[in-house]
């Protein structure tokens, strides 16, 4: 399993030493602007001597203003350095993320609601982000300032430093009382996030389908549902939070308030001046915008976890497809295809066939006999649970995954076109394609056909899916995209299916001019006088094997599934 990094590791140590030398520099601010305070107290407010020390009182107020200079700057350097370690860990724990994300079957994925894989990118990574950022690194910085301060503070009163440092000790204990609390509506508020954007996601995409239904008011009545859900998930965490605010927000106004208390029986022992009193409400005071954040850290540390536990389960997600270390590459031949007893649980069982160099195989069968799979076994999308798949005598499960797909070109209605331009998707599978290689794929796949009937050429936008292109124009974008670089393995799945002549035309003529091996599923039946092979499989077995020749003149299983599939269409 990929590890998660740890929040503060590698580079991240160099920028939390440099907060933690942030806070001693506030805390010595702190005790500077107290030391001025109790120097104006002691020397020119409380002082019997007549008239005004003006020189002195210049140099203190210098002094003040300065020391708030320092703390400014120092608040701002702060908040940079916080963000970069917290960018730096959510840019790590993305990119571990996302290479999962790759490294999954499609299959594996499927299980999954996309909004809840979007999820993990935007809002969990937003939970670390700031635990780390705005939750850790306030806490070292405001620790370290208050722990310098009060230590400060004890070496002119020690009473008073241990009045205000007992009051922060019992604040901080009451306020981790309520972690618990946050856990569990961290938890919840999580959960109903999750609904919400896993329904809203699925809406977009499918939205005809709630709008040819009629069910645009059920579903908005369902949104309504979650969003109230979600709301009150969200008010319950505020509720929280709050509590914690009130808590740090109380426990500075006590300990200001002790302070006061203790400090005016210590000056009337005579223990103490009235500056070090002042002094000592000055430190509390600085003290308190550290400590209302404090009351925000535990906020920010249980959505953490909550989040940290959500990414660990995406990243357990058994891939279906391993690749072995340091894998060999696979030599590129000629195309010689075998499947050797190649088993997966609830597709196909014990499949073996061989697809000799240059063969086009024809996939054929029954809905459901487990052709995409075998299509998807082949370009090692999944892995068997059982046998092995060989390319020209080279098991793929041994080979590295990249060298794996440059040997294979796929065309299906599993890869739909991408976001971008035409000229970017043509090029997909090589970028830097010599324009020999492109002028042949291009003839071969009329792609200057469609081209000509885009109003910008190559240049046209593609939006997610090619959804604003044809079904025609993107069939052919995608088979031009499948079979650049000529690829010796070709798999073709349902390429023409629903498609006009012309479509099932450019099919023929890549099927007749392609130099690889080609396995492609169909359900038509004039498809079949252009292959060479046909494998007929049924619930995951294959059954027949033949050239279409004798398959499609004999009482076999082929020639009934397409005898039935015409009667059907003659009667209907
Ligand atoms: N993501 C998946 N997870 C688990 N099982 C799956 C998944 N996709 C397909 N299957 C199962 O694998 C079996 C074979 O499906 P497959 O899509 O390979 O059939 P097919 O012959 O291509 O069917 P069709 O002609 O309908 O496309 C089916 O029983 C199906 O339920």
């Amino acid at each position: 399993m990929m590890q998660i990094p740890r929040a503060i590791s590698g580079n991240r140590r160099w920028f939390l030493t440099r907060l933690v030398i942030n806070g001693f520099c506030q805390a010595a601010a702190t005790v500077a602007n107290a030391l001025l305070v109790e120097m104006a107290f002691d020397k020119l407010i409380t002082t019997v001597s007549p008239g005004l020390n003006n020189k002195l009182l210049w140099q203190i107020g210098l002094g003040l203003a300065a020391a708030a200079i320092v703390t400014a700057l120092l608040r701002v350097l702060e908040r940079a350095d916080a963000e970069r370690i917290g960018q730096d860990y959510a840019y790590e724990i993305r990119m571990i993320l996302y290479e999962r994300l790759m490294s999954l079957a499609p299959r594996a994925l499927q299980n999954r609601s996309q909004g809840g894989v979007m999820l993990r990118f935007v809002g969990d990574l937003t939970a670390l982000r700031q635990w780390v950022s705005l939750g850790l690194a306030r806490l070292t910085v405001a620790l370290t300032t208050t722990v310098a301060s009060l230590a400060a503070l004890s070496i002119v009163s020690t009473s008073l430093a241990l009045t205000v440092g007992l009051v922060l000790a019992i604040g901080g204990l009451s306020s981790l009382k309520l972690g618990k609390r946050m856990q569990s509506v961290a938890q919840e508020s999580r959960r109903r996030l999750s609904n919400l954007a896993a329904n809203i996601n699925e809406k977009v995409a499918s939205i005809a389908v709630v709008q040819v239904f009629g069910q645009s008011q059920r579903e908005k009545k369902r949104i309504a549902r979650q969003s109230r859900r979600l709301e009150k998930a969200m008010v319950d965490r505020a509720m929280v939070a709050g509590q914690l605010r009130g808590i740090t927000e109380g426990t500075a106004a006590i300990a200001s308030g002790a302070a006061l208390i203790v400090g005016a029986l210590e000056v009337s022992a005579g223990r103490t001046s009235v500056g070090v009193v002042v002094a000592a409400m000055t430190i509390v005071g600085l003290l308190v915008p550290p400590l209302r954040d404090l009351g925000r850290v535990q906020e920010y540390w249980h959505n953490s976890r909550v989040a940290l536990q959500k990414v660990e389960q995406f990243l357990d997600t058994p891939s279906l497809v391993t690749q072995k270390a340091n894998a060999p590459e696979l030599k590129l031949g000629n195309g010689r295809l075998e499947f050797d007893g190649v088993s997966l649980e609830g597709s196909l069982h014990k499949v073996s066939a061989i697809a000799q160099p240059g063969q086009i195989v024809a996939l054929v069968g029954p809905n459901g006999a487990g052709k995409s799979t075998l299509i998807s076994l082949a370009a090692r999308l999944i892995d068997p649970d059982e046998g092995v798949i060989r390319l020209d005598g080279q098991d793929l499960a041994q080979h590295s995954l990249q060298s794996v797909r440059q040997a294979i070109g796929m065309a299906g209605p599993d890869l739909p076109l991408l976001r971008g331009t035409v000229a970017k998707n043509l090029r997909y599978r090589w970028r830097n394609a010599p324009v020999e290689e492109i002028t042949r794929v291009w003839q071969l796949c009329g792609i200057d056909e469609v081209l000509a009937e885009l109003s910008q050429g190559e240049e046209t936008k593609v939006s997610e899916g090619g959804k604003t292109l044809s079904a025609g124009q993107r069939q052919r974008i995608a088979l031009a995209r499948a079979i650049l670089g000529n690829p010796p393995l070709l798999l073709l799945d349902e390429v023409d299916a629903n498609l006009d002549a012309q479509a099932t035309a450019i099919v023929d003529r890549v099927l007749a001019e392609h130099k690889g091996t080609v396995l492609i599923i169909t359900h038509r039946k004039e498809r079949l006088a252009a292959v060479d092979v046909i494998w007929y499989l049924e619930n995951g077995r294959l059954i027949e094997k033949g050239s279409p020749e004798v398959l499609l003149n004999s009482d076999s299983l082929t020639a009934r599934l397409f005898q039935d599939s015409e009667e059907k269409v003659l009667s209907a």
